[in-house]
């Protein structure tokens, strides 16, 4: 697609179906929230969130946890803004020292969860006392990178489709999608 035609990505949205509404996910992030805080509250994890999809659940979602932590982001990509994932880039390493701490991963989507999975091995290779993991959705398939790979806290189960919104991207477009939109025909 060339970048920019926005008329395309306008349609896109247009056309899409809408998944969760934005008040159905506002109210899954808070759930989330209430049990992340009776979890870790008293372990003094560091937060990470993953850009950039986890840009919207990272920022709506720490100011909901009911406790003090250190906020941070690492940067790694597996579908570069396209819609099928490759191998996983490194774009950011983690710039808090977590060695002998636990961590908490933030991302949008847990899909095949190739980037979950390397994600952990890399911050338990580093020094983690306890590796916890928060993803807004979790995609319903039998494709998952490991067996049994999920996250410590999951909002919403999605189904097998390619979705956008709440930091999840359409070709770069549409994180700021006000809900969680499937493309028509994916
Ligand atoms: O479970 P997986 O199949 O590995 O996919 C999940 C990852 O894909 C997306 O990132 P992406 O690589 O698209 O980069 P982005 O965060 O910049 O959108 C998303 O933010 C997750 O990090
Ligand atoms: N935007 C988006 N990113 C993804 N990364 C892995 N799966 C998905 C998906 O369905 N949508």
């Amino acid at each position: 697609m060339p970048k920019t035609d926005i008329d395309h990505i306008k349609k896109i949205y247009s056309e899409a179906d809408l998944l969760f509404s934005e008040d159905a996910v506002e109210t899954a992030i808070s759930n989330m929230a209430e049990a992340i805080t009776s979890s870790l509250a008293e372990r003094n994890p560091v937060v990470f969130t993953v850009m950039n999809g986890g840009l919207v659940i990272g920022g709506k979602l720490i100011t909901k946890l009911d406790f003090p932590l250190e906020a941070s982001y690492m940067h790694a990509t597996r579908y570069r803004n396209g819609t099928s994932g490759h191998e996983l880039e490194w774009k950011v390493a983690p710039m808090i020292d977590f060695n002998g701490r636990p961590v908490l991963i933030l991302d949008d989507i847990l899909d095949e969860g190739h980037t979950l999975a390397e994600i952990i091995d890399y911050c338990h290779k580093n020094g983690a006392t306890e590796v916890h993991s928060a993803v807004l959705v979790n995609k319903l398939h039998d494709r998952k990178a490991r067996e049994n790979l999920k996250a410590d806290f999951v909002g919403l189960e999605v189904e097998d489709r390619y979705i956008f919104g709440y930091g999840m991207d359409y070709h770069g477009y549409w994180r700021n999608a006000p809900g969680i939109f499937a493309v028509r025909g994916m």
